[in-house]
Parts: C-alpha cells; structure tokens; sequence
C-alpha cells in the first residue's frame, strides 16, 4: 500500500482552517487538522514545501515510522508550526487505517472506556446578571459543565467575551486588536460571578473558568484560594507555563483543580508539571502536538500520576480535530472531559462529521476512521482571510499576555 497524493486545502468558512488530505493507491483517504490560529500559512508551507513531498509514496499503514521520520528526520525539533504539521499527517493515517480496518477510531484504540464524551460549554456574558443568564441558558440545552467568563468593570474588553451569544471567534482582524487588561481589577471582580452563580444554580453544574495566562504565580495562587468555596472543575491557564517550576507555587498555596496545555506542542512542556502531579488536566488538543501518535504518550504519562485529559476543543481546532479527539477521548482511560464550542453551520457543511451532542455528552459516531470528512467543493467557496488573535497591554501601555 502506498501514499499517491497528499495535498493542503485551506478554507475561511467564517475562520481559516488548514486541512491535510492524504489520497492512497486503495481508493482510501484521510483528513488530517494543522489550523494554527492567527498562523496559518505558516503551517501550510510547512507541509506542502516540506512535509507532504516526504511523505508520498510512503506506506500509509506505517504510523509510527512516518511519525518518527517527520519528527527525528527534520532535526528541528518541537514547536507549534512543525507538531501542527505533523499531526496533520497523523490524524490522516490514523483514520486511514481505521478506515481499512473498517473500525471507528476508538476501536483501533484498545475500544470504549464510556458511554459519552463529558463536554463543556462557553457561557459569556457583558456582566455578571448576563453571564448568570447564559449559564442557565447552557443548563437549558442540557450541558452538565459550563465555562463562565464575564466583562469586567472598568475593562472595555475581557477574554472570552465575544460578541454572539453561540458563536466566539477571537481572531477577528486583519492585524491584531489591542486590548487593555488590569489585574487587580479582575481580581476583584471574579470570585464574585461564581458566588453568584452556585447562589443560583446551586451545587450541580460543574463550573470551569479560564484565566488566559494573565497572572504571575502568586496572584494565581491567591485567585485560586479565592475560588475555593465555589467548587471548580478547573481554574484553567492560570499563568504562563514555559516555566514549569511556576505551577509549584500555586499548587503549594490553593487545592483548586489546575488545567494547563493548550499551547503545548510535546510531552516534554508538561512533564515536569505532570510528574511532580502540579496540574490535574492536561489540554494539549491531537492538533498541537503530533497528532494521535504523540498524544497518547502524553496521556499515558498523565495516567500514571492521576492527571487527566482536558482537551482544548476552541472553535480554531477544526471538526477534524474534534473527530479525533472524540474518538481519543471515548478510548482513553484517564478522561476528564472535553471542550466544545460549537461550529457555524457554515464550517460544518464543509466538515461534515459522524459526532453528535445529546445530554451534555458528545459522541465520536461509528463511522470507520475518525468520522469527519472534508467537502471540497463546498472548502473551494471560502478563500483564505486574514485574521489575528488580539493582543493585550496593560493600562499603562505595557505589553501583556492575551
Ligand atoms: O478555548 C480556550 O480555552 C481558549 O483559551 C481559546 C484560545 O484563546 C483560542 O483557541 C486561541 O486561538
Ligand atoms: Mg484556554
């Protein structure tokens, strides 16, 4: 068996999306994400100048070997532009082979350890009454755990907060926003919407909230002891995490639920934090960091210090990701739960997929492979635009983390 085509489609159905397809000499294909919000072509050029040109002619059966060749065999190592591109590759030859073996993903993967797929959802809101609002918009629809993030006094713009009430999208420009961000007032402000919201809804939902990366170690750690009574599921991002070492602080200081990892692309950025157990989720998504292959040995490595998996699941991880981190999430033993914001009708018509919501739970679908395809015709209809996640600074005009 072998690789006779593989080539990049990029599509803008309301946002940039970087797609892999990977044609074999059986008549079977399969679809790959390498979108890296606000960095696109980047990718892109990646895999067609570099990646794809490796990669044909290739056995698509032999995962781990490609995996290695494109990992090892770039002598550049890590990063989010090349694990982008690798998983890309992956995420195709896996749903090939499930595709060949006629098995959902989960299957190929050791089969189902749930019934479900555990998801949260985004309720936002300009202020606290609005987000209350939302959040039991979201009980409404059936969500058993809800990510709250509010508008805060005195702050034009807060992350999290977008426009729509179903659809957020921060890369909204064609050079990035600037907003203006202020610690002690968010600070504040916070501990307040989740006071409100378990005086409203009581116990039950369990409630998530993102910080972002916007706070040092110690006022993490204070944040975090402020949120205590309110019973989190996670404090999310609650400061950058290139140093590792900096979760130890928090972690000595508030017994709030850690979950970090969204912008890692290897084992080796968190397994510091997941060995010295500083952190109980770990979110890097099967699109970050090399695809199905790679992201199971994180999760292992999670599993033997009680850590579990949070993946990102933000509307710039296309279908293709949430296909297979549907199908990771059904097969893996130490779940926590999965982030979903859902798509616009817009990108779903051109990713149709197997998945599906129902009770607060997602489901990957039996369909062979990873269950989500790609619509060319329907991909060629929304050329490429430019667009930028914001940036942040402080009043004073200081440079800050978005
Ligand atoms: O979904 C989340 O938790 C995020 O933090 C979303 C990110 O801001 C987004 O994916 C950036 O592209
Ligand atoms: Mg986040």
């Amino acid at each position: 068996m072998r690789i006779d085509a593989a080539r990049v489609i990029i599509t803008s159905p309301g946002r940039n999306f970087v797609s892999v397809k990977i044609e074999t000499d059986q008549g079977v294909y399969g679809v790959g994400d390498a979108t890296l919000n606000g960095r696109e072509l980047a990718v892109a050029s990646y895999l067609q100048d570099h990646v794809l040109p490796c990669v044909v002619g290739r056995d698509p059966r032999r995962i781990e070997d490609i995996w290695q060749y494109l990992y090892r065999g770039a002598y550049w190592r890590r990063g989010p532009v090349t694990m982008s591109a690798i998983a890309a590759v992956d995420m195709a030859l896996w749903d090939i082979k499930a595709k060949m073996a006629g098995m959902p993903l989960y299957d190929l993967l050791g089969g189902k350890s749930r019934d479900g797929v555990l998801v949260y959802g985004h309720a936002n809101g300009a202020d606290i009454a609005e987000t209350v609002d939302e959040v039991g918009r979201y009980l409404g629809l059936g969500y058993k755990a809800i990510r709250a993030q509010s508008g805060i006094p005195g702050l034009a713009a807060a992350y999290g907060v977008g426009r729509g009430k179903d659809y957020y999208e921060p890369a909204d420009a064609s050079l990035p926003s600037e907003t203006v961000w202020d610690t002690r007032k968010y600070m504040q402000f916070v501990p307040g919407l989740f006071e409100k919201l378990r005086e409203t809804y009581g116990q039950a939902p369990q409630l998530l909230h993102d910080v972002h990366h916007r706070l040092t170690p110690m006022e993490a750690a204070r944040l975090g002891r402020a949120l205590e009574p309110y019973d989190l599921f996670w404090l999310e991002d609650a400061t950058p995490a290139e140093n590792q070492e900096a979760f130890r602080l928090i972690r000595e200081n508030t017994v709030i639920p850690l979950a970090v990892g969204e912008v890692f692309n290897s084992i080796w950025d968190c397994k510091d934090l997941i060995q010295n157990q500083l952190i109980d989720y770990i979110r890097v998504p099967v699109v970050r960091a090399g695809g199905i292959t790679h992201l199971r040995r994180i999760a292992d490595l999670a599993g033997l210090h009680q850590v579990r998996t949070g993946f990102h699941g933000a509307t710039d991880l296309s279908p293709v990701t949430m296909g297979a981190a549907l199908h990771f999430d059904s097969w893996v033993p130490n779940f926590g739960i999965q982030e979903y914001m859902r798509h616009t009708p817009e990108t779903d018509a051109v990713f149709p997929h197997a998945y599906y919501f129902e009770d607060g739970l997602l489901h990957p679908g039996d369909a062979p492979g990873h269950g989500v395809d790609i619509d060319e015709k329907e991909a060629a209809r929304f050329p490429y635009k430019p667009a930028y996640l914001p940036v942040t600074r402080l009043e004073d005009g200081t440079m800050w983390n978005w």
